[in-house]
């Protein structure tokens, strides 16, 4: 029997009517761990990464996994051991990449808003580098860094004010958005951090978006880029990297974004032909390496039609799968088992458990369900585990990271319990 994939999740097929996550039954799955439940396919990681290192072949490159997209110790650890490095925000996530075995001198911290504990706690482990997005936090990370007589690596976040033609939410190098240092600033600040002893250049950065579809603002974006390093190094400031960020998309509702190889083989052609094509590259990819690499599953309820729609609640919610609600994010929505064929669908208003009108997962599907039957909410391994809650007193899901023909659970679902751990009751 041929398996039937799933376009974009070449790691997730129908064999027979039944779903797979690379050998394993996704429904023995649910019915081992319960829902709702996140599958990672280590495969499909490891994958989607491969797409980078052939992209860089040959070329002194770092590729940092930016851990905000799913910040699990499970996955992180899949990518220590496949050599990469991890683009943090916070001290938080510094301590997980530790836990997971990462390497803190392959680590770069961005983010507008670090505080003093943590550039001293990121000094302190050694990092590769800090991503500075304005002139304030030069001056603190220098005096931090002043005051343990050390000198911390930076490389300075500029604003291409290219529009990654992105949801505005996520779209993040233009000229209004909070990151980064303005294009028109960058030589003034440069030269502002190379006077400070606490400091020592190494390098410059940029990150233009996430779920970037079109390689036009990247291309421009580089162009920008290799001006400053130009006008930087004009002024007698070397730069050892170039850290061009992460934000490639993936396939959520049949986008067409392009292969990471083939985005940095025309990147890569430009810096060649710039003169660049020697300097270290570093990346900060996200969603690129785990969106589809991870599926959700969970269980119908109820199904409850109405005059106006008919609604399929089901146990997955917003605090579990929070891209809908927030972006009117689109995940494409499949039974564990599929129907017979001809099966008579309805169009159902996907929605969760949680008390806001807002709680909703898919608009406008046409599904052939019954109570108690299970479906997948695909594209569901970046921005979803990482940016849950527990809204409700919903404990978060259950993950388990699929290898093959084994299961691994890579974290307990949570309980009622744990949601409250650290909280009292008055004397
Ligand atoms: C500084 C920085 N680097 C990397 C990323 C990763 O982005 P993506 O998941 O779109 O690859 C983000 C998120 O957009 C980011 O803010
Ligand atoms: N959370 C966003 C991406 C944020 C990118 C962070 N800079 C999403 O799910 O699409």
């Amino acid at each position: 029997m041929t398996p039937m994939t799933l376009p974009g999740h070449p790691h997730f097929s129908y064999r027979g009517n039944e779903l797979f996550a690379e050998d394993m039954r996704a429904s023995e799955l649910a019915q081992a761990h319960g829902t709702p439940l996140f599958v990672y396919s280590k495969a499909a990681m490891l994958s989607a990464l491969a797409a980078y290192q052939r992209g860089f072949a040959g070329r002194h490159a770092q590729i940092c996994y930016a851990m905000k997209a799913n910040s699990s110790l499970g996955v992180l650890q899949v990518f220590a051991r496949a050599g990469c490095g991890f683009d943090i925000v916070s001290g938080g996530e510094l301590e997980r990449v530790l836990a997971a075995g990462g390497e803190a001198r392959k680590v770069i911290f961005s983010g507008v808003g670090k505080t003093r504990a943590e550039m001293r706690q990121a000094l302190t482990a050694g990092i590769g580098c800090f991503n500075v997005e304005s002139e304030a936090e030069l001056d603190v990370l220098s005096e931090v860094a002043s005051s343990m007589q050390l000198r911390a690596p930076v490389s300075i976040r500029v604003n291409p004010n290219v529009d990654p033609k992105t949801h505005p939410y996520i779209s993040t190098g233009l000229k209004d958005n909070k990151f980064g240092v303005a294009h028109e600033d960058a030589l003034r600040v440069y030269r502002h951090a190379a006077s400070l002893k606490g400091l020592e250049v190494v390098g410059i950065d940029c990150h233009i978006g996430s779920q970037i579809t079109d390689t036009t603002p990247y291309l421009d974006a580089m162009d920008r880029v290799l001006d400053l390093v130009a006008a930087i190094e004009a002024a007698g400031i070397a730069l050892a990297h170039i850290d061009f960020g992460g934000g490639l998309g993936i396939n959520y509702n049949n986008e067409t974004p392009p292969e990471a190889d083939v985005l940095w083989q025309q990147l890569l052609a430009k810096l060649d032909a710039r003169g660049y094509g020697d300097k270290k590259l570093m990346i900060e990819p996200g969603r690129s390496l785990v969106g589809n690499a991870g599926i959700c599953l969970t269980e119908v309820l109820y199904l409850k039609p109405g005059e106006q729609k008919n609604f399929c609640i089901v146990d997955a919610a917003m605090n579990d799968l929070p891209r809908p609600a927030m972006y009117q994010a689109f995940h494409a929505i499949v039974p564990l088992t599929q129907a017979a064929a001809g099966a008579v669908t309805t169009t159902y208003e996907v929605v969760g458990p949680v008390c806001e009108s807002g709680d909703w997962i898919g608009h406008d599907r046409a599904l052939a369900v019954a109570a108690g039957e299970q479906l997948a909410v695909m594209s569901a391994g970046a921005y979803c585990m990482s940016m849950s809650s527990n809204y409700n007193t919903r404990g978060r899901a259950a993950e388990v990271l699929v290898d093959g023909q084994t299961a691994h659970l890579i974290r307990a679902r949570e309980t009622a319990a744990d949601t409250f751990r650290g909280e009292a009751l008055l004397p």
